[in-house]
This record gives structure tokens, C-alpha cells and sequence, in this order.
């Protein structure tokens, strides 16, 4: 195995522990799982990429992810998706716009202060090769 193997494997386990601890946070229950399409049926033909925790947890384990940037890309599009698909003046689409925008900037908090920018900068090298 190569040192840049090594890596990556460190990474996927720092990405585990984030989406966990993400999913088992209440506010972002909505989040957990893919929207459901017999619930929410006109979903597909607003939000061309849906994405959720479960899906980015699987994407961690199919070495999908090469650095934390693109792992929180996704969380980025999970965030652009409820804003896009609840964009009304109504008291539950602020509220699910409102838990978005707190996934997003939780994510992005726990990466900031949990990892090490130099790590970060070795993955996206990584990533840029592959
Ligand atoms: C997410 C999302 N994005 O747009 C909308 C609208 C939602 C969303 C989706 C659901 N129902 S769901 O079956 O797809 C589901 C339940 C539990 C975890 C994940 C998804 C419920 C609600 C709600 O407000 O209760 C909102």
C-alpha cells in the first residue's frame, strides 16, 4: 500500500466520526436519509442531486471521498437542495431552510476545529491527481 493510501484511510475515518455525529444530532433528523419520493412526489423534478447523510456515509465507504472539501461539497448540496425545494414565506419551510443552514455551518465548524489544515492540503494534492 502506498503512503498516500494510508491517508486516505486516516481521512475516511475522520469523515466517519463527522457524519456520525451529524446524524445523530435531532435537529438534523431530516437529513439522515434521501428524501422520500413517494412522500415528497414532485421532489426529482426540482432537485436534479439530492443528497443526505446516509448516502455521504456509503460515499465514505466507497473511497468516494479524496479530501474534506469534497465531502463537504456535499453537505453544501444537502443545504442548496432544502433551500431550493423550501423556498416559501410558511413557518415549515423556514424551519427546515433554518436546520440547513445549521447543518451547514456545523459541518464545516467540526471540520475546521477537528482537522488539521496540513492534512487537509496533503488530501486535496491527493485528490487533484486522481
Ligand atoms: C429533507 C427534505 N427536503 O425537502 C423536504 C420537503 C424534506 C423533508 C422530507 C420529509 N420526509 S422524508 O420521508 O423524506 C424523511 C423523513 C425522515 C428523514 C429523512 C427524510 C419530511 C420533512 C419534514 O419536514 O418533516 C421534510
Amino acid at each position: 500500500k502506498r503512503k498516500e493510501d494510508y491517508k486516505l484511510r486516516e481521512l475516511r475515518i475522520f469523515l466517519r466520526d463527522i457524519c456520525r455525529k451529524l446524524a445523530s444530532n435531532r435537529r438534523f433528523y431530516k437529513f439522515t436519509k434521501p428524501v422520500d419520493l413517494e412522500e415528497v412526489t414532485d421532489y426529482l423534478d426540482i432537485i436534479k442531486q439530492p443528497m443526505d447523510l446516509e448516502t455521504m456515509m456509503t460515499k465514505v465507504d466507497m473511497h468516494k471521498y479524496n479530501c474534506a472539501k469534497e465531502f463537504l461539497d456535499d453537505i453544501d448540496l444537502i443545504c442548496a437542495n432544502a433551500l431550493e425545494y423550501n423556498p416559501d414565506r410558511t413557518s415549515s419551510d423556514k424551519q427546515i431552510r433554518h436546520e440547513a443552514c445549521s447543518l451547514r455551518d456545523h459541518a464545516h465548524a467540526l471540520i475546521d476545529v477537528e482537522m488539521d489544515s496540513d492534512f487537509e492540503l496533503e488530501c486535496q494534492d491527493i485528490a487533484k491527481k486522481r
